[in-house]
């Protein structure tokens, strides 16, 4: 056998192996995966709860934050030419992004924060360290009658990843993103001081540069964030449309986008299973009257639908309502990730599959991504597509197309959410247009939308350029005007996620004037890495050759 055919053999049997790998991918996350990841879980949940046992001390907080400035202080006196960029010491696996940022190369500093300070029930907030997770916080506000204000459905995102990276949820059209309700963060700057910045103070520029920053102006070791009153449960009304501009258009008119006077929900949020069928999803808190008890649904219970599927039978069912416990309801999303299980476990909603392995469910975020190989990383990234693109909502319909015509993914998310325009004060967003302003107010409407999962030529194993679809929808090909679709019509993608942009095109996309300038005065550069650098993915998408154009 000649060398070359040797080779050819070899990846002949590659590409059959993974051919098989992918065709039984459900019984391999099932009997491997799933397990693995629960014990997984199960470790660090003890290692949690065993941490916080021996260092769980919130009274411990300043002598902790005096411990990261020496550590800063102490990289500052190396030699210039021999300092490394700082980041923390946070592992690319326990961070919900699907990028791996290059930590290796950076200087790394522990940030052992992760216990919750102080409620304030007069001021309406509380004060975190930035390693609280969305699980940790619900668990700890809910039997005190309160959530965030913006409060995720994912359990493991930390309230400090959001404040630097962007999180929003579907009380969104109420208060605007998880930045919107940030009181003030501590944050330890690239000399290792300390400042606290709030909205009015001598730091209103860190305030509003913080947010998007991804960790690339300083080390949050304090954030304080607003809280709301709730009630124990939501009566979540489901209202299924047919129609594509009839579904828009209800949204819009829900959210309040025509009209600021609009007494809008407390949760709003829109499910779209085809380019013409939605769900939309509109909740209250409420108190469940005597005589509908049996109105009351435990959506997040292991054995219960994923909470899409359970959605999508309304399209059928017709217009309903139901009563679901409040934290049920800030889960929802949880148990399935969304609808991203589906791509792992096509089965796992099957009544049988959920009564013996539903308890499983969700594989660790973390655990999927910490086997995550470089070559698993390299093959899947351009098969799966997880985005989320911030979008004015007068072009909701021309986003369904887009996302139709590159992806051919359903569900697809809606999450409204207002992006407030604060006049002289600048972040990484550019203010909203006047056309997508609400009327006298001083906030455009938007909406995310959430594109997760396999593209329908990859799952057809037609030829699928996913760096060309994602520049496509990020609409920034070659610089021209007139098809930068999200530049275009001014949105913002979520940079937890894969982008596609050169350094200029990036530059374009966000506002990175009062960032450059944060950078400069707060003594960030040379310090952290550059936005951009630290977002873009550990792979350059410039170098995807053919090979990665194909399925096989
Ligand atoms: C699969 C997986 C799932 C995970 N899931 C979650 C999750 O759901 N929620 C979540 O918050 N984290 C989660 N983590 C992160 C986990 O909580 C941390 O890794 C853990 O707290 C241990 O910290 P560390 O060893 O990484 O060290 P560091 O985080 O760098 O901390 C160093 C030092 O900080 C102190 N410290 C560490 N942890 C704590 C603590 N909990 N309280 C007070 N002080 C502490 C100790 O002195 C420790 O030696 C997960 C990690 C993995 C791998
Ligand atoms: N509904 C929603 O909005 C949802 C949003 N998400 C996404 O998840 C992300 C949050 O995930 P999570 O894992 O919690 O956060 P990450 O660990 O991904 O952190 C996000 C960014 O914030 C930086 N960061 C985190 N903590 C600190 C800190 N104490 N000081 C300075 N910088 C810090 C990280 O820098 P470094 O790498 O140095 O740690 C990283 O660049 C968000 O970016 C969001 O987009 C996920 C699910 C739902
Ligand atoms: C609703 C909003 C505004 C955002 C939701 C974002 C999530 C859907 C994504 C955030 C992190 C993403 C990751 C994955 C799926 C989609 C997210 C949860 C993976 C689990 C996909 C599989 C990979 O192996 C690991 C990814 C980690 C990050």
């Amino acid at each position: 056998m000649t060398k070359g055919s040797l080779v050819n053999y070899i990846w002949e049997i590659k590409k059959k192996s993974f051919r098989w790998l992918e065709n039984n991918r459900g019984f391999i996350v099932v009997l491997i995966v799933l397990p693995l990841s629960f014990f997984f879980g199960l470790f660090f949940r003890l290692q949690k709860w065993f941490l916080r046992l021996l260092y769980s001390a919130p009274k411990k907080h300043d002598e902790r934050v005096s411990q990261i400035q020496t550590k800063v202080i102490l990289w500052g006196k190396q030699p210039r030419n021999e300092r490394k960029l700082m980041c923390t010491s946070r592992p690319n696996w326990q961070s919900l992004s699907t990028t791996f940022f290059r930590k290796d190369l950076c200087h790394k500093i522990s940030i052992p924060l992760y216990d919750i300070l102080e409620l304030n029930e007069k001021a309406m907030s509380v004060k975190v360290e930035p390693f609280v997770t969305v699980g940790q916080i619900t668990d700890y506000l809910v039997k005190r009658g309160y959530t965030l204000a913006v409060c995720l459905e994912v359990a493991e995102a930390t309230l400090g990843g959001l404040a630097m990276g962007v999180g929003m949820t579907t009380y969104s059209q109420n208060v605007g993103l998880y930045q919107e309700t940030v009181v003030s963060y501590d944050v330890i700057l690239g000399d290792g001081s300390l400042v606290t910045a709030t909205r009015s103070n001598e730091y209103s520029d860190l305030y509003y540069t913080l947010p998007w920053s991804h960790g690339t102006l300083g080390f949050l070791v304090c954030l304080e964030l607003q809280i709301i009153k709730i009630k124990p449960h939501i009566k979540l009304e489901y209202i299924p449309i047919e129609g594509k501009s009839k579904y828009c258009e209800l949204i819009r008119h829900i959210s309040g986008a025509n009209d600021k006077t609009f007494k809008t929900p407390d949760y709003l949020e829109a499910t779209v299973f085809s380019k013409e069928k939605a769900v939309i999803m509109v909740g209250n808190f409420a108190d469940v009257p005597q005589g509908e008890k049996h109105k009351i649904n435990r959506v997040s219970a292991f054995y219960k639908p994923w909470f899409f599927k359970h959605v999508e039978t309304f399209l059928e069912k017709g217009r309903d309502y139901e009563y679901i416990p409040l934290e049920d309801y800030l889960l929802r999303h949880n148990r399935s990730i969304f609808w991203v299980v589906e791509t792992m476990i096509p089965f796992g909603n099957n009544i049988l599959f959920r009564w013996i392995f539903g308890w499983l469910l969700p594989p660790q975020i973390a655990f999927l991504k910490f086997t995550t190989t470089p070559g698993i990383r390299a093959m899947t990234f351009t098969k799966q597509v997880f985005q989320d693109i911030v979008l004015p909502m007068n072009k909701l319909e021309k986003q369904i197309d887009k996302a139709e015509e590159l992806f051919n993914i359903y569900p697809i998310l809606i999450y409204p959410c207002r992006i407030y325009d604060h006049g002289p004060h600048r972040g990484q967003l550019r203010p909203p247009r006047r056309d997508q302003m609400v009327v006298k107010s001083n906030y455009g409407m938007f909406n995310d939308i959430g594109i997760y999962g396999v593209p329908q030529k990859v799952k057809d194993k037609q030829r699928f350029d996913a760096v060309k679809a994602m520049r496509e929808m990020e609409k920034i090909i070659k610089m021209e005007p007139f098809t930068r679709f999200t530049r275009d019509v001014g949105g913002y993608p979520f940079l937890y996620a894969d982008t596609f942009m050169t350094r200029k095109e990036f530059e374009e996309m966000f506002d990175l004037e009062a960032y450059e300038k944060v950078r400069t005065k707060y003594k960030a550069n040379g310090a952290f890495p550059h936005l951009f650098d630290k977002t873009k993915p550990e792979i350059n998408v410039f170098q995807i050759g053919e090979e990665y154009a194909d399925p096989f």
